[in-house]
């Protein structure tokens, strides 16, 4: 029979220690809601003595109506010197009215010299004092024994002497944290095991990610006989974070055989890491492990051969698991294994082994040599094989463009753009001023072509990125422009790549426009009366 492991999430109170990290009240209530959905059995808040968003943050949380989760409060053990009635720390975690406190006390005596100035005695008193009285008050508690490990490699004795007074005093989870997040896996069995025999109280894992072992320091602990793992998700925390629960979690559950969760939260895991990210505006890493965009992606050409026959010749679990799912990448690692797989996914038409798919891998091996990039660029990729498989209605033609930066003394830069293009045979100029040559390019497309696809002023642009190819070349270099554009509910992504910077721009514009207008409903340019209605007029 598997182990159950219990979560407690951290993201809303060290996650938030960590650099970058800052999250509203309204951020922190929608997170808690997303984590008691998965499942996690705790979610440390934040730390009431500390801050009025926190104390707003408890005030708020009692009204939501959560299905799994206990919200924990935050805090020290009391001052020293100071009767825990009179401390305001645990005065505002009383005040915070959860049924669940955690507090952290100091284990290593070179902290409790150097850090709290005070004596090896008075810290073992502060611990007590502060244990009991949230027991007294009614209180859950969770002891976390702040360098637990350090303070044990250097004075077991006390280290082990702090922990015992939080269990005389009643906790009910006795955590040792890695603070300083330097302990190595092997150190953490020995050390919790070592524990698990001497207490008799359940034990839990803190460990921070400084040596990026905070995930398999858990798991250590966990075989070694702990049962509550403290993270985050997607590894937010203090310095280089905490052991990140997105990993902790599929571990443990898929490879370990423990439960912490159901299979149906597992797999709103890659749904919850995002979302996370998304509130507090933090990209993920495309490569992280379990829930990255790049965590099921394959791009070597033998990969994707390979994964055709069996997902598992290079998948070590199936993605839906944790709710990710399988991508193909094209570039020019692709084989036609790739190209295949990419033209199916988009619905088209094109077998292995015949000459047209060869000659698109070879055209897109060459777009790649001179500097395009396809793997980043989904939209014009698919534009590509569209073209290649006579999928691809002529949207709009593009004859020319003209571009005007001009700069007089005292007056700001103007960029102005003109376009002439030719939509179901009428030919259209369209001029347009912009913050910019390339948003002035961009107001002029949109103008000419709006008459004809009004659904286009939903679409925006919303990111461009420039690199240069050949640096050596200095202002001659190649420069490669990704655009992302959007219209609310798709995003997609184009590349154009020239020697001119507006050129290269232009070309990842005209296929972002292309793309987005493929598909749409289109207003027949015959329809006067149409034209009317919407106020529109042909220039
Ligand atoms: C390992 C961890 O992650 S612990 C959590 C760390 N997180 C944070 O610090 C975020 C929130 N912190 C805060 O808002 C503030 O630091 C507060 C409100 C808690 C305290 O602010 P201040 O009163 O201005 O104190 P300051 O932060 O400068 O110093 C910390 C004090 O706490 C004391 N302290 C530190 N750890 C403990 C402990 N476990 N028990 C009791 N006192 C402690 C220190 O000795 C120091 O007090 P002293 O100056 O009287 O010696
Ligand atoms: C308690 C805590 O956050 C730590 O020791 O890292």
């Amino acid at each position: 029979m598997s182990k159950a492991v219990t979560i407690f999430d951290t993201t809303l109170r060290d996650g938030t220690q960590g650099e970058g990290i800052s999250l509203s009240v309204e951020d922190k209530l929608k997170i808690t809601l997303k984590l008691d959905e998965m499942g996690v059995h705790y979610i440390e808040g934040g730390w009431p003595g500390s801050n009025n968003k926190d104390i707003e943050f408890f005030h708020r949380v009692k009204d939501l109506k959560l299905k799994h989760a206990k919200i924990t409060a935050f805090g020290s053990t009391r001052r020293k010197l100071t009767p825990p009635e009179e401390d305001a720390n645990l005065k505002a975690i009383l005040d915070a009215g959860v049924s669940c406190a955690t507090i952290f006390g100091k284990s290593w005596d070179f902290h409790v010299h150097k850090a709290l100035q005070t004596t090896l005695e008075e810290n073992l008193a502060m611990i007590y004092d502060s244990v009991r009285y949230l027991k007294d008050n009614g209180l859950e508690v969770i002891y976390d024994g702040e360098h637990f490990f350090d303070g044990y490699k250097n004075n077991p004795e006390y280290a082990l002497a702090t922990i015992k007074k939080a269990e005389e005093a009643g906790a009910d989870w006795i955590i040792l944290c890695d603070t300083n997040g330097g302990t190595l896996p092997h150190e953490i069995t020995d050390i919790v095991k070592d524990v698990k025999s001497k207490v008799n109280v359940q034990i839990g894992i803190h460990a921070h990610n400084d040596c990026e072992l905070g995930v398999a320091n858990s798991i250590a602990a966990v075989q070694a006989g702990a049962r509550q793992v403290q993270g985050t998700i997607n590894g937010f925390g203090e310095r280089c974070g905490n052991a990140n629960l997105c990993s902790v979690i599929p571990n443990l559950q898929l490879k370990l055989d423990y439960t912490c969760i159901s299979p149906e939260q597992l797999a709103t895991l890659t749904n919850v890491a995002r979302y996370v990210n998304e509130l507090a505006n933090v990209n993920m890493p495309v490569n992280q492990p379990f829930v990255g965009t790049a965590a099921f992606a394959h791009k070597g050409g033998i990969h994707v051969s390979a994964i055709l026959r069996h997902a598992k010749t290079y998948e070590h679990i199936t993605p839906e698991l944790v709710g990710n799912k399988q991508r193909v990448l094209v570039s020019e690692l692709a084989g036609q294994s790739n190209l295949v797989f990419k033209a199916q996914e988009l619905g088209i038409d094109f077998n292995a082994n015949n000459s047209e798919t060869k000659k698109i891998i070879q055209d897109i091996k060459d777009l790649e040599h001179q500097g395009y990039q396809f793997e980043g660029a989904d939209a014009s990729l698919e534009l590509l094989l569209r073209q290649a498989s006579g999928q691809v209605e002529s949207v709009f033609e593009v004859e020319s463009f003209k571009l005007l930066v001009a700069k007089t003394a005292d007056q700001p830069v103007v960029s102005e753009a003109i376009v002439k293009l030719k939509v179901h045979g009428e030919e259209v100029y369209m001029a347009a001023e912009g913050n910019g040559p390339v948003n002035a390019l961009d107001n002029a497309l949109r103008k000419a072509l709006l008459q004809y696809y009004p659904d286009i002023q939903d679409m925006h642009l919303s990111d461009y990125k420039v690199r240069v190819l050949d640096e050596k070349d200095a202002t001659a270099a190649k420069v490669r422009v990704l655009v992302e554009s959007t219209d609310f509910q798709n995003t997609w992504s184009t590349v154009g790549v020239s020697t001119n910077v507006i050129e290269a721009s232009w070309q990842a514009l005209v296929d972002s426009i292309r793309y987005s207008l493929i598909g749409k409903s289109r207003i027949d340019p015959a329809k006067d009366e149409q034209r009317e209605r919407l106020g529109l007029v042909n220039h």
